[in-house]
C-alpha cells in the first residue's frame, strides 16, 4: 500500500521516521520549520544537522509549507513535547479534513500538566490520536536496524489499520488500546535515564544502575497504575522496554546529560552546549508535580528534581536516597 504519510518536526526521529516510510513504499512528506534545514535536505539528500551519516531515500520530500501535507494519509508528530501544541495548532489551520494524529514525542507538557494526547483533543478537536513509542534510537531505525513500537490507540480498529500503514518488517508495531499507558513510559523513563546517567557521573556502578532501573521501574508503575495506565503496557516495549535501552546505553541524550551532571557540570551549562532535545530535563519537573497531586511517591525522580532544579548538591541527594527506610519490595 503506498501512501502519502507526513511527519512533522526534523530532528532525528522525525527524519528516521521519515527514512523507515520512504524506504517501505510510502512517499514521506517531511515538514521542517527551518527552511535552510528543508533546503539542505532536498539539496544533499541528508539531515546531517540532526541525523549525520544517513543518506536519505528519494521518495522522502522535505516542505517547510504546512498545506502540503494535505493529501497525507496520517500525521507523524515529531516536535519536542513541549512545541508540539504550538506546530500542531498552526498546522490544522493548512488541512481541509481531519487524519489520523500519531503522536511521536515522549513528555508532558509543562504549562498544562497534560498528556500530549490531551493536548492533541485540545488543539485538533474530533481528530483521531494515536501514540507510537518505544525502544528506538533513530539512528538504528534509519539504518534500518530491526525495532519494535508500541502503537496505542483508544480506537483499537484504527490501531491496528496504523500498525499496518506505518509498519514493516524492519519497524514492527505492536498494537494496543492504551494511549496513557503509553505515554507514561515514554515520559517517564527520560527522568530516570538522567537518574541513571547521574550514577554513572559519580561511578557508583553497575549494581547501582540496576537498581536505578528497577526501583526506577516500581515508579513508573505506581505513578502510571494512578493515571489509569494499563500493567501490561508499563511493561511492555513503551514502558520497561524503552526505560532500559535509555538507560543502558550513553547514546542516550538522556543518559549522556546525567553523566555531565553527575561529573560535576551545570544543567545550564549542560544545555547551552546541546542542539537536540533531552525531553527528560523538561519533563522532569512536571511529573514530580503530577505525582504530588495524586500521593505517589517517587523519590528518583525527587532526586533528579533536586539536583536539576533547586541546586542539591549530587552527593547529598544520592546520600538521601541511600538513607531511606528498608521496605517490602512491592
Ligand atoms: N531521537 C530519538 O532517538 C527519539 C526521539 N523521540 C522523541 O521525539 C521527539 C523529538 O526528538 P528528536 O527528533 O530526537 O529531537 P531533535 O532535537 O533531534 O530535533 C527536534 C526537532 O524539532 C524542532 N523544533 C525544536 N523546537 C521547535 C519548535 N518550538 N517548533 C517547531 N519545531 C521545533 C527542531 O528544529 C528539530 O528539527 C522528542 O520528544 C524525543 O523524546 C522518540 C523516540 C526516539
Ligand atoms: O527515546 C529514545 C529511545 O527510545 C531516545 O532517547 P534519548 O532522547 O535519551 O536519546
Amino acid at each position: 500500500m503506498n501512501e502519502t504519510v507526513g511527519i512533522v518536526g526534523a530532528g532525528a526521529w522525525g527524519t528516521a521516521l521519515a527514512q523507515a516510510l520512504a524506504s517501505s513504499g510510502h512517499r514521506a512528506l517531511l515538514w521542517a520549520r527551518s527552511v535552510e534545514l528543508a533546503a539542505a535536505i532536498q539539496r544533499e539528500r541528508r539531515n546531517d544537522m540532526y541525523l549525520p551519516g544517513v543518506d536519505l531515500h528519494p521518495a522522502l520530500v522535505a516542505t517547510t509549507d504546512p498545506a502540503a501535507l494535505d493529501p497525507c494519509a496520517a500525521l507523524l508528530l515529531v516536535t519536542p513535547a513541549q512545541a508540539m501544541r504550538a506546530v500542531l495548532g498552526d498546522l490544522v489551520r493548512f488541512l481541509t479534513t481531519p487524519r489520523p494524529l500519531v503522536l511521536c514525542a515522549k513528555g508532558i507538557e509543562q504549562a498544562s500538566g497534560r498528556w500530549l494526547s490531551e493536548v492533541a483533543v485540545d488543539v485538533a478537536p474530533g481528530w483521531p490520536v494515536a501514540i507510537l513509542t518505544g525502544p528506538t534510537f533513530a539512528d538504528e531505525v534509519a539504518r534500518g536496524l530491526p525495532t519494535a513500537v508500541t502503537l496505542a490507540c483508544a480506537d483499537a480498529g484504527l490501531g491496528r489499520a496504523l500498525a499496518g500503514l506505518l509498519g514493516s518488517e524492519r519497524f514492527r508495531p505492536y498494537w494496543s488500546d492504551d494511549p496513557i499507558g503509553a505515554q507514561v513510559g515514554g515520559a517517564v523513563k527520560n527522568v530516570l535515564a538522567v537518574a541513571c546517567g547521574i550514577a554513572q557521573g559519580r561511578r557508583l556502578g553497575e549494581n547501582a544502575r540496576a537498581a536505578v532501573i528497577t526501583r526506577g521501574y516500581a515508579e513508573m508503575r505506581r505513578f502510571g497504575l494512578a493515571c489509569g495506565a494499563q500493567a501490561e503496557t508499563l511493561a511492555g516495549l513503551s514502558g520497561l522496554g524503552d526505560l532500559v535501552l535509555t538507560c543502558g546505553s550513553t547514546r542516550s541524550r538522556n543518559t549522556s546529560l546525567g553523566i555531565a551532571i553527575g561529573e560535576g557540570e551545570s544543567l545550564a551549562d549542560v544545555l547551552a552546549g546541546r542542539r537536540t532535545v533531552a525531553e527528560g530535563a523538561h519533563t522532569a519537573p512536571i511529573l514530580l508535580q503530577r505525582a504530588d497531586a495524586l500521593g505517589i511517591d517517587m523519590p528518583i525522580t525527587r532526586a533528579v528534581n533536586a539536583i536539576l532544579y533547586d541546586h542539591a548538591p549530587v552527593d547529598a541527594a544520592i546520600a538521601a536516597l541511600l538513607a531511606r527506610p528498608f521496605r517490602p519490595e512491592e
